[in-house]
C-alpha cells in the first residue's frame, strides 16, 4: 500500500512481516544480491524494474577476493526492508548459487512480493515522487487495510539518521600493514569501496561515521575517504563537522555518494532531495574536465544544489547527462574530490574506477589537483549553442549543474 492509498496485490515470498518505509526503484538489469546488500538501501522498500529476479540465486558469503572481502556482497546483511519484483524466478542456475533469492530473503527475515505490475508502481513514483509505502507479506489470510493505512501513515524516513546501524563501531584494518593509510569514514560503506583503495596500493582504517578528525590525524592518512550511506546527508552533523576540518587542513579527500553531499554541505553548498532519484547501472555523466562521457552506476535520492556552490570553492566536477544535475565537485584550491555516483560499481559498469587512481595520483602529488580545474577551464569539446540553452534551463523538480 502506497501512501496514496493504491493497493498493489501480488504473491508474498522471503520472510512473512508486515513493514513500512519509503518506495523507490532501481531500473538495474543484474547484481540483486550487491543492490541488497548496499547500505544505502537502508530505511527503503525497493522495486527492481527488470522484470526477472533470482535466476542465478544467491552465492555463498564465504567466497572471498584476493583482499579477503565477500566478493558477491556489499555488506554482511540484506539492507533493503522489502522487495517488490514482477517475476520471482523459482528455480535457480549458476554455479556459485548455494541458496535461492526466496531462501535468502526467509533467512533474513525481509519480505517480499512478486507478480505485481512494477512498470505502474514505477510509473506512480516518477509522477508523483517517491512514496511512504507498507508491505504485508500474510501466510495468515487476508490482510487488515485499516492496519497497513496505519502502517504506512507512521512510517518515516526523512530526518532519521541511519548511521548507528550501518556504520562501524571502532576502527578496523584491511589490507597490507605496510602499506601507507588511507582513513575511510564508514557512512555505510560498500566492500568495493574498501576493495578499490586497497587496489591502489593503501591500507585502509575504517572509522566510525562520527570519529572526531584528531583521531583521525592519529593514523597519520595519506588521505580520507567518506563513503556511500542513507539517508539524507544532513542528519549526518559529526560527519560535516570533520569534513570542515578535513578541507581547512588540505587533507586528500575522496567523497563517494553521500560522502559527496556531505563534502558539499561542509564547504557551505546545499543539498535538496530529488523527486524520485537516480537508482540504476545505466546512467550517462559527462566529466566537465574534457566533455568524456561514462556510464555509471547510482544509488541515490538527494542531490548538490548547483547554485549553493558559488563561492565555496567547488565546482562541477561531473554533470548528469540525463537532467543535468550534480554528479561530482571538487575544490579549485584544495585536493578534495568528490562523485555522486558509484565509482566502486558492484553492481555496475567499471567505466569510473579511474575516480580512486585519480585520488592516488593526487596523494602522489602531494596533495595538489594537477588536472583538474585548469583542464576544464578549456573544454576539449566546444559546447554548442543549442547545448547551453539546454544545459541552463531549470526543470521541473531537479536543479541543473551549470557548464
Ligand atoms: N548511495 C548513497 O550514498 C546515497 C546517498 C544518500 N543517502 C542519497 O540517497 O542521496
Amino acid at each position: 500500500m502506497l501512501e496514496d492509498g493504491i493497493v498493489f496485490s501480488g504473491i508474498g515470498f522471503g520472510y512473512p512481516s508486515e513493514i513500512a518505509g519509503e518506495v523507490v526503484f532501481n531500473t538495474g538489469m543484474v547484481g540483486y544480491t550487491e543492490t541488497l546488500t548496499d547500505p544505502s538501501y537502508r530505511g527503503q522498500i525497493l522495486c527492481m524494474t527488470y522484470p526477472l529476479v533470482g535466476n542465478y540465486g544467491v552465492p555463498s558469503f564465504d567466497v572471498k577476493d584476493e583482499y579477503g572481502l565477500p566478493k558477491f556482497f556489499e555488506s554482511d546483511r540484506i539492507q533493503v526492508k522489502a522487495l517488490l519484483i514482477h517475476d520471482l524466478s523459482d528455480v535457480a542456475s549458476h554455479w556459485s548459487c548455494v541458496k535461492t533469492l526466496d531462501q535468502w530473503l526467509y533467512e533474513q527475515k525481509i519480505p517480499g512480493i512478486y507478480g505485481i505490475d512494477t512498470r505502474e508502481l514505477t510509473k506512480k513514483l516518477r509522477v508523483h515522487g517517491v512514496m511512504m509505502g507498507a508491505i504485508a507479506v500474510s501466510d495468515k489470510g487476508p490482510v487488515d487495510d485499516a492496519r497497513m493505512r496505519k502502517l504506512v501513515s507512521g512510517a518515516k524516513y526523512e530526518g532519521l539518521n541511519f548511521m548507528p546501524e550501518v556504520s562501524t563501531s571502532k576502527p578496523q584494518e584491511y589490507g597490507d600493514k605496510d602499506r601507507p593509510c588511507v582513513v575511510l569514514l564508514d557512512t555505510g560503506t560498500k566492500y568495493s569501496i574498501i576493495r578499490n583503495i586497497i587496489r591502489t596500493g593503501f591500507r585502509v582504517v575504517r572509522m566510525p561515521w562520527d570519529a572526531p578528525y584528531e583521531q583521525i590525524m592519529s593514523y597519520d592518512p595519506k588521505g580520507v575517504v567518506i563513503s556511500n550511506g542513507p539517508g539524507d546527508p544532513k542528519v549526518c552533523t559529526s560527519t560535516i563537522k570533520t569534513a570542515t576540518k578535513l578541507i581547512k587542513t588540505s587533507t586528500p579527500t575522496l567523497g563517494i555518494c553521500l560522502g559527496n553531499q556531505i563534502l558539499a554541505l561542509a564547504g557551505g553548498a546545499d543539498t535538496y532531495k530529488l523527486k524520485f532519484g537516480h537508482r540504476g547501472q545505466n546512467k550517462p555523466c559527462v566529466d566537465l574536465r574534457n566533455m568524456q562521457s561514462y556510464v555509471t552506476s547510482q544509488n541515490h535520492g538527494y542531490g548538490i544544489d548547483p547554485e549553493s556552490l558559488d563561492g565555496t570553492g567547488f565546482k562541477v566536477w561531473f554533470a548528469n547527462a540525463d537532467d543535468d544535475t550534480v554528479e561530482g565537485i571538487e575544490h579549485s584550491s584544495k585536493p578534495v574530490i568528490a562523485v555522486q555516483f558509484h565509482p566502486e560499481a558492484s553492481p555496475g559498469p567499471y567505466d569510473c574506477m579511474f575516480v580512486f587512481d585519480r585520488f592516488k595520483q593526487i596523494i602522489d602529488a602531494g596533495g595538489r589537483i594537477t588536472d583538474g580545474v585548469k583542464a576544464r577551464e578549456k573544454p576539449k569539446k566546444k559546447v554548442t549553442a543549442e547545448k547551453k540553452k539546454k544545459t541552463t534551463r531549470k526543470k521541473e523538480g531537479r536543479k541543473v549543474a551549470k557548464r
